[in-house]
């Protein structure tokens, strides 16, 4: 049994979440297709050759393009070494390219496919948590700079997004926990249901083949498919989503990405929460509600106390600010989300002290 989740308006297209649903692959790349450029990590070569035999079954012409797992994936190198062997193949506008990983994968395949003869079709095929419930959807692609996270990029939505639940038996343990860090997210700025599942039954939300995380899956692919089909480009409600990642961006940035995205999801809602309750828009009891959430799932709640330098200079980079204005996600309330601007440098950096180790 599948569900389908629609994304857009004007170009609408599918996530489609169940067991064994990567047989829609070659459907959802559309018939008019040759080639295809399978984007996959060092760790799923396995995977992207059974993927590569199923298309050239079906008379396709793959193209395998290995790439580091991790954020690894994500650089200008890696980057350079798609459009090569784009090149190399004669990869023209009615070929695709499939992104058949983590985030880390999808971020650099849509670019690959946003950035390709200024763009060709891209199918989704997310293998981790955080892929699926976050990454896949929405159309934001990209890749870091020695600067910070996802400096460079593109808005390029999928043809389809294909969520197959079978990919998680072999994603480590931490991998899924880091994912339940962006569903938490999405349980906080718009479906407080996500947070009384976990609530109930945290062991039950981090096994892979549970009831309860597909429908954790569901939810999240549901808040973030109302929020980018409103606003795609991130003009207005899709800052939403971005709760907790100034922080986040910067702590993987100082920790030369050596942090899951998602632990710095998770540490980064919680100084998020800090802020907004020294700014006075934040309750109490909502931020002790982030530090429940986030414990009874083993992610971190605590930073080191001595980079705030770094830190600062890295949040000074985000996307949602505005020339000198610092702007911020803060929460009002349970899915309240709301924006914080301009706050003062001495309670930025008072926030950091209070989830300093
Ligand atoms: N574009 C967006 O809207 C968006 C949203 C959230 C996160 N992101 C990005 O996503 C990235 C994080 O993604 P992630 O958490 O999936 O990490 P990841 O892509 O780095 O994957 C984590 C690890 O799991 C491995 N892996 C993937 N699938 C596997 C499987 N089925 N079995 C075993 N191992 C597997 C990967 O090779 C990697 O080593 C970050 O770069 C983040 O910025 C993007
Ligand atoms: O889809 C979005 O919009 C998000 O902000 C989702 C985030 O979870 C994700 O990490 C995204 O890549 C962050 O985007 P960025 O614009 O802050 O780089
Ligand atoms: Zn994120």
């Amino acid at each position: 049994m599948s569900t389908t989740i629609t994304v857009g308006t004007d170009e609408q297209y599918d996530v489609t979440i169940g067991s064994g649903v990567l047989a829609q692959l070659p459907a959802a790349l559309g018939e008019k297709v040759s080639r295809v450029a399978v984007v996959h990590p060092r760790t799923l070569r396995a995977l992207g050759r059974t993927v590569s035999q199923q298309l050239a079954d079906l008379g396709l012409r793959p193209l395998l393009i290995e790439v580091p797992d991790g954020e690894g994936a994500k650089t200008a190198e890696t980057l350079t070494m798609c459009w090569a062997l784009l090149g190399q193949a004669g990869f023209t506008r009615s070929d695709a390219v499939v992104g058949l990983g983590g985030g880390a994968v999808t971020d650099l395949a849509g670019f690959v496919a946003a950035s390709w003869l200024r763009g060709v079709g891209v199918v989704q095929v997310p293998t981790t948590l955080l892929g699926m419930v976050d990454a896949a959807v929405g159309g934001k692609t990209g890749i870091n700079t020695a600067e910070g996270k996802n400096l460079v990029g593109a808005f390029h939505p999928p043809r389809a997004v294909i969520c197959d639940l079978d990919a998680l038996r072999t994603l480590p343990h931490a991998d899924l926990v880091a994912g339940l860090a962006e569903v938490v997210k999405c349980g906080f700025i718009a479906d407080p249901v996500i947070l009384d599942l976990v609530a109930a039954d945290p062991a039950a939300a981090t096994s892979w083949d549970s009831a309860t995380l597909r429908e954790l899956v569901e939810r999240a692919i549901a808040v973030k498919a109302k929020v980018v089909t409103n606003d795609l480009k991130e003009s207005g409600e899709r800052e939403f989503l971005n709760y907790g990642h100034t922080f986040a961006h910067g702590v993987e940035q100082v920790e030369q990405y050596t942090w899951r995205h998602g632990e710095a999801v998770a540490v980064g809602m919680m100084y998020v929460a800090r802020l907004g309750e020294l700014a006075g828009r934040t309750p109490p009891e909502l931020v002790a509600r982030h530090s429940e959430a986030l414990a009874s799932l083993g992610l971190p709640r605590t930073y080191r106390g001595d980079r705030w330098p770094a830190l600062i200079a890295a949040m000074g980079r985000d996307k949602k600010n505005r020339g000198d204005l610092m702007r911020f996600v803060v929460l009002d309330g349970l899915a309240k989300p709301g924006r914080l601007e301009g706050p003062e440098p001495a309670l930025l950096e008072e926030a950091y002290r209070l989830i300093s180790e």
